[in-house]
């Protein structure tokens, strides 16, 4: 069954089974107390976890997939003697694969790795902030998303700590389950640590019932998945391809969009620049996507335009 799997499905297993031991590692280095600290700019930390995880969710990629673009955070010269992971996620490794990428080589492939989202919380503690990303890209658009969460549960006795979420457009999305928002109520998550007038101006036309201010794209859009908020809204730049490309496949799989913030989808192509300049805007409902399109100001969307 494996060996004959479609390209498409081993590279999602295999994702799956990378995220997993990523986490291992980004629990580790915290474990150990000395986080290696680098300042890539203002307000913009890079730990031993950004480090090793990327070492090991490309190096593994790369061996399995040597063909394969993939594209990661952090500037670093790959190692080719990284850890092995020899495992796979069967559940992903057999569901239905897409009509459309059956046939698809890996050469067609480009993958987005954000080996921790979150890291300014991840040094401060906020450790249910933290993600890992690795979004799947076919033809220019997301096709696959993974998003590992390494300290999901730890403010619970440590029960079943961590999990793993998947989405595949068309097929579906595993390792949670998606909760709606609540009806009549406008709740929108933004920035915890990037707040500019702008951002703030957006925020304000929007009339929102509640802010919530969390770290990273990955816990964001999360909140979306599980119903916790109505929609993401960032009229800035500063977010990159590698933040979003999983996350939007994911809330695409349940009926969801993630776009800029004029509406317009991100191309994810190998080629393309890596900041999301136009800002962003998701939500798990496709209505309420519309909705805060619509509402966003015209003013505000003339600041944003990524020139
Ligand atoms: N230059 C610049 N300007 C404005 N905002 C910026 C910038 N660089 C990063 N960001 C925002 O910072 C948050 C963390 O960035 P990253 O996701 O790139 O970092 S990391 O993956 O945690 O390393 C993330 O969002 P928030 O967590 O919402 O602040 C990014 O959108
Ligand atoms: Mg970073
Ligand atoms: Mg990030
Ligand atoms: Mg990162």
């Amino acid at each position: 069954m494996a060996s004959t799997s479609p390209v498409f499905l081993r590279l999602m297993a295999n994702a799956v089974a990378v995220a997993n031991h990523a986490g291992n590692i980004i629990r580790e280095v915290m474990s150990k107390g000395d986080l290696g600290i680098v300042e890539k700019g203002v307000n913009d930390p890079q730990t031993e976890a950004d480090r090793r995880a990327q070492q090991c969710i490309i190096g593994n990629l790369n061996k399995k997939f040597p063909l394969m673009s993939i594209i990661g955070e952090e500037d670093l010269a790959q190692e080719t003697n990284v850890e092995l992971v020899s495992d796979i996620d069967k559940e992903v490794l057999n569901l239905r694969c897409p009509e459309e990428l059956v046939n698809v080589t890996e050469e067609d492939f480009v993958v987005w790795v954000d080996p921790l989202d979150g890291t300014a919380e991840y040094t401060a503690g906020m450790l249910d902030h933290v993600t890992v990303l690795i979004g799947i890209a076919h033809k220019n658009r997301p096709v696959g998303g993974v998003i590992h969460q390494p300290y999901y549960n730890y403010k619970n006795d440590k029960a079943g700590l961590g999990r793993t979420m998947w989405g595949i457009p068309g097929i579906g999305v595993g390792g949670f389950k998606p909760i709606p928002p609540p009806e009549g109520k406008r709740l929108v998550v933004t920035t915890r640590s990037h707040m500019t007038p702008v951002v703030q101006q957006a925020l304000e036309a929007l009339k929102p019932d509640e802010i919530l201010r969390v770290g990273g794209a990955g816990y964001k859009v999360m909140l979306l998945m599980e119903g916790h908020a109505t929609a993401y809204v960032f009229a800035s730049p500063g977010c990159k391809k590698w933040d979003t490309c999983a996350p939007e496949a994911i809330l695409t799989a349940m009926g969801g969009r993630l776009t800029d913030i004029h509406g317009t989808p991100y191309s994810y192509a190998s080629t393309e620049m890596h900041p999301n300049k136009r800002g962003v805007l998701a939500a798990a409902k496709s209505d309420d996507h519309k909705w805060f399109v619509e509402n966003i100001p015209d003013e505000v969307k003339q600041l944003v335009q990524g020139s």
